[in-house]
This record gives C-alpha cells, structure tokens and sequence, in this order.
C-alpha cells in the first residue's frame, strides 16, 4: 500500500499524520496498522496518528456538532485506541492545513474532533487551540509501585487525574501504567505529576492513556492549570484570564482559564518530514 505520510510534534509529543481527504485510503483505520506505524523500534515511531480527513467523509456519531469543520482529526493513540481529543495534535493538526494550504490563513481554523469543534489561531511562530470547556470531578487515588498520591480528576475534552508531587522525579520511570481508580476511571485516564516551580508556573510529566509516559500532552497541561488554579484559589475575571506556564519534557506551553470558562493552549507546533511510504509490515 503506498501511504502518504508526515510527522510533526508539539513539545515533542509527536504524531503521524496521515492525508485522506475522502476517506478512501485509510478508511476505519485499523488499530493494529496504528499500533505498528507508531512503534519506536519496528515502525516510524509516534504517540499517535491522525487521519487528515474531511469531516462530510467520515461516519460520526449523528449528535456529534461539526459546525463549520471541513477537516476532522481523526486521533488515535500508540496502541491503536481512539481518542477524543488530543491538545498537542490540534495544532500539529492545524500546523498541517496551513502549511498544505488546505484552509485560510488570515482566518481562525475550525477542526473537527470527538469532543467537538476546536479553534485554531496563531500567535507568532505558535499556534493556539480554544479548548472549549472542561469538567472538574473528585479527589481519588493514583499509584507508582509503592508510591500513592491524591489526585484531581479533571475532563478537558478526555479524562484526566491530577497530582501534585514534591518533585516530577517522584514518578520514577513511568514503564508501567499507574494505578487508577477504575470506578472514576472507566474508559482508562490521563495521568499527570504536577510540581511548584513558581508563581503561576509548574512542570509537568504524564503518564498517557494508549501511549505511556510521553514528553508532554496538551490535554494533559490544560488539566494541570485547571487544577493548580484551584488549588492557587485563582479564576479568571471579565479582563483578565488565568494564565499559566507548564513546563513539560518536551518544552513549554501556556494555558489559559478564560472568564466564559474555556480553556485555551499555546505553544509550538511543527512538521519535521513528509514523503510516500509503500507500508511493508
Ligand atoms: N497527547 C494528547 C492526548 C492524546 C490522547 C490521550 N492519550 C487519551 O487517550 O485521552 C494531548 O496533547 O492532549
């Protein structure tokens, strides 16, 4: 099969994207094609893959809005799972449609996703996503080996558990899934380890659902200024959004709270390479 292919990354979360416009390359993408182009030994190596099709040819749940998407991303994690969402995709995503000259550049990119439309619009050389709204749930529990912490369960989109720690090296290595509370957690969840670094500024590492510990996660940083402005008692005025720097080990991105309650990520975006590939596995 010769397969059109590009990679790009966010903060070095990093993604096969892969063109299809009418849907008539890929079609359902299969998980196991997925899970092989994504495999940093035997494949091309990524945290995910995502399908660049047009939103009018894909099947969609009916009630999902697409209001104004042409393109819809089309996320999937290492494992070959699907995603809802997906932060740093969205605008390595968008990154993409500019540099294709796929959409206008003057104006804001509308693009599709299973958790709904979201809005691309560049600031400088980086590219900012509104991530819409979120959800803020209970305190459970995560574990690392013998290692248990609170954790704040926050939905941006796609589920994620929130702890803080004394230093991100407490999380040890990240080989292995965390333990998660399967009750608050039925669909798997995103873990972050959240530490102080200064006033409105934390670093973070995350454990990804369907791709492991990975060197950030949009999704992921948006959940951890939610959570920190709570545990801060900050929330954004008319004026003025929260406005927060998280530092991930990919780089640094931005996430702000604004006053209708939307969540909004900044950072870099990039495609590294592109070419045709005859797919041999
Ligand atoms: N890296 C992404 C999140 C990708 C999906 C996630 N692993 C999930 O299963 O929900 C981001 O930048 O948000």
């Amino acid at each position: 099969m010769d397969v059109s292919w590009l990679k790009g990354h966010g903060t070095e979360n990093d993604f096969v994207l892969l063109p299809d416009p009418d849907g008539r390359v890929h079609g359902d993408l299969d998980p196991a094609f997925v899970a092989a182009l994504c495999h940093r030994r035997r494949g091309l190596g990524a945290d995910g893959v995502m399908r660049v099709v047009r939103t009018e040819a894909i099947d969609l749940d009916p009630a999902l809005d697409t209001t104004g998407a042409e393109w819809f991303m089309d996320y999937r994690n290492a494992d070959g799972s699907v995603s809802e969402m997906c932060g740093n995709g969205v605008r390595v995503f968008a990154r993409y449609l500019l540099e294709a000259g796929l959409v206008d550049v003057e104006a804001p990119i509308r693009i599709g996703t299973r958790d709904g439309v979201k809005v691309v619009t560049r600031a400088g050389d980086e590219l900012r996503v509104d991530m819409g709204p979120f959800q803020v749930g209970d305190v459970s529990e995560v574990t690392v080996g013998q290692h248990a912490w609170k954790a704040r369960e926050v939905h941006t989109g796609n589920p994620h558990a929130v702890a803080f720690v004394d230093t991100v090296a407490d999380a040890g290595p990240l080989l292995d899934q965390p333990g998660y509370d399967a009750g608050v957690y039925p669909e798997g969840v995103n873990i972050e380890f959240v530490e102080r670094r200064g006033d409105r500024h934390v670093g973070m590492r995350v454990h990804e659902r369907g791709s492991g510990e990975t060197r950030s996660c949009g999704t992921g940083a948006c959940a951890v200024g939610v959570a920190t402005a709570l545990a801060d008692g900050a929330s954004p005025t008319a004026d003025v959004p929260v406005r927060y720097r998280v530092d991930v080990p990919g780089g640094t991105l931005h996430v702000e709270w604004t006053a209708d309650d939307h969540l909004v990520l900044e950072g870099p975006a990039v495609i590294v390479a592109s070419g045709q590939m005859e797919w041999r596995a």
